[in-house]
């Protein structure tokens, strides 16, 4: 992500030390991300990003940093936390909370075809089982409560026409929360933000093999369906017109079902969750993006994008079964 808080070379090291970790070799604050301060760190034992946490809290963080050790310890490729003699994972560093976990290898797929939507597809459906028996709880901090607070926030920013639309659009969605279909919908913790920017492949072109994903930092117990209709929002799409390319999202949820099968009422409510997953990241994206934060290297997202997937979801409902 952008840096919000800088961090010396000293300081560092003295987490390095108290993870025996060997000396520093190498600081360099990485552009890419939103959320917070990440930083690349080499030293002797290895490669790691440092993370220091701008909006999340000590209370709220064992919730992610724990889930990412239950699920590294279960073999998916995820990033893990190093602990330090005591076992603890959460330190403080300039004031923010901070942990330092392994550097995954590989880079990102930003243009996916079918082969990489069919493993980020069973990848995420693994995670889903992997996560059943997690023992603790928060909820989604990115869901409907928040929708519902902020919509308000960013209503003055927008055109008529647009504020309409998301007016209309959070209705629907808080009609479809108090439904028995939506209540029948298999939940567990979820990544939430499983975007091509959070997920790594290797190896030769044509042959990449997903190497890990990483950034929990949104997760929370939510709908699985939400997770998967996150994902088919941004691995799916044609970026220019938000358009869903049916051929890779078909590819996507026969992948995921191979591992765990949709219930009914999954299927039923697939098209109104993908419209669920548009405006989420709308209304993220237009919060950022009118209610900047300070940060050195911030490069906010567009707020557009989201509204013409949402546009594009209600005006072509898909339906996994149809394709
Ligand atoms: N564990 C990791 N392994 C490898 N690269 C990582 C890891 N965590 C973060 N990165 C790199 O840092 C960038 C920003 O991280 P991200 O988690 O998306 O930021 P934010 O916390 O702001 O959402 C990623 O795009 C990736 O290049
Ligand atoms: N994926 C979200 C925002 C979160 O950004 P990230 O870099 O932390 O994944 C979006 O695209 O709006």
């Amino acid at each position: 992500m952008a840096v919000f808080t800088e961090v010396t070379p000293d300081q560092a090291q003295a987490l390095l030390d108290r993870l025996r970790l060997g000396r520093l070799l190498s600081l360099r604050g990485i552009k890419a991300g939103i959320e917070n301060t990440n930083y690349f760190v080499s030293a002797e034992a290895g490669e790691f990003v440092l993370t220091l946490f701008e909006r999340l809290s000590f209370e709220q963080l064992p919730f992610y940093l724990q889930l990412m050790k239950h699920l590294a310890a279960r073999g998916l490729a995820v990033p893990d936390p190093q602990a330090d003699e005591q076992g603890q994972i959460l330190f403080e560093l300039n004031g923010k909370p901070a942990a330092l976990v392994d550097k995954l290898r590989g880079g990102h797929q930003l243009a996916p075809d079918v082969f990489h939507c069919e493993q980020v597809g069973a990848a995420l459906a693994r995670m889903h089982l992997a996560g059943q028996d997690f023992p603790l709880h928060q909820p989604n901090l990115r869901g409907l409560a928040w929708w519902t607070e902020t919509v308000p926030v960013v209503l003055p920013f927008l055109a008529p026409e647009q504020a309409e639309l998301i007016s209309a659009e959070l209705a629907f969605q808080q009609q479809l929360a108090a439904s028995q279909t939506h209540a029948e919908l298999p939940r567990g913790p979820i990544h939430a933000d499983l975007f091509r920017d959070n997920v790594m492949f290797e190896g030769l072109p044509g042959r990449e093999q997903l190497s890990g994903f990483f950034d929990f930092y949104f997760a929370g117990v939510d709908s699985w369906l939400f997770d998967l209709a996150v994902c088919l929002n941004d691995w799916c799409i044609d970026l220019d017109s938000g358009r869903l390319d049916e051929t890779r999202a078909a590819a996507f949820v026969a992948a995921y079902e191979k591992v765990r099968p949709l219930s009914g009422a999954e299927h039923r409510l697939l098209p109104a969750m993908l419209r669920a997953a548009a405006l989420r990241f709308w209304i993220s994206r237009l919060w950022d993006f009118h209610l900047p934060r300070e940060a050195s290297m911030l490069k906010p997202h567009d707020p557009a994008h989201f509204e013409r997937v949402l546009r594009e979801r209600i005006a072509r409902p898909w339906h996994a079964l149809s394709s």
